[in-house]
């Protein structure tokens, strides 16, 4: 079993419960109330831009000219296509762009993205690439799932185009790359140092349920 395989098995729990979620569940038949969905996209831009942080100083630490360009080409992607999808979402909401860099993070967006930063600020690049893998993996094996069950009539433009952004082949792609990302990371590390990042891999998939949670909820 790969490094990335074993912390993905370790926090299966974490990942099931994120698959069964009402706010996930809802994306897929349909039914999520518009108003939770609206709460979601206004937190995952603020999201979405400390992410692009994050890449940015993956780009800084990365051992090796390729993965300093692929960190350095995400955070671009972000800044630019990711964003643009909420952007797009927003304005047939009647949000526009000024109003979506305005939003205050919610406590769960805030306790995700200093979660984030401290690792790659405190920790190294091999904690660093253990923090993102949930980010990029969840959502390509979400996206995947939802795009394979058959898709009901009367669901909303806006969650069918978020179900085909994430199970987009880039997506599975970059997935894979991340994965691969950690396990090179990893090889060869002693155990007290893998034990740090299944932390910061453990501690990402919980922040990520507390996402989806938070836009079920609209919590503040
Ligand atoms: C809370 C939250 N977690 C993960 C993603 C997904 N995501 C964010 S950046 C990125 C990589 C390249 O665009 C991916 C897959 C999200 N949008 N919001």
């Amino acid at each position: 079993m790969s490094f990335s395989d074993e912390l993905r098995a370790r926090s299966a729990d974490l990942w099931e419960a994120q698959h069964a979620h009402p706010f996930v569940r809802g994306i897929a038949d349909g039914t999520l109330d518009p108003r939770c969905f609206e709460h979601y996209v206004r937190q995952d831009y603020v999201f979405l831009i400390e992410y692009a942080r994050l890449l940015a100083l993956g780009a800084a630490r990365a051992p090796d000219l390729e993965t300093m360009r692929r960190f350095a080409d995400l955070a671009q992607a972000i800044l630019g296509e990711e964003m643009e999808l909420h952007r797009g979402v927003a304005r047939d909401l009647g949000i526009d762009a000024a109003a979506l860099e305005r939003e205050a993070p919610a406590a769960a967006t805030r306790a995700y993205t200093d979660f984030l930063l401290r690792t790659a600020t405190l920790g190294d690049f091999a904690e660093l690439a253990a923090a993102l893998l949930p980010c990029m993996w969840g959502y390509a094996e979400i996206g995947e799932r939802l795009a394979r069950e058959p898709a009901p009539a009367d669901r909303p433009a806006a969650y069918t185009a978020w179900i085909a952004t994430y199970a987009d082949p880039e997506f599975q792609r970059l997935a894979a790359w991340s994965r691969a990302l950690v396990d090179r990371a990893a090889d060869g590390l002693p155990e007290a140092h893998r034990a740090r990042m299944h932390a910061a891999f453990a501690g990402c998939s919980r922040l990520e349920l507390a996402f989806w949670e938070m836009g079920w909820t609209r919590a503040r």
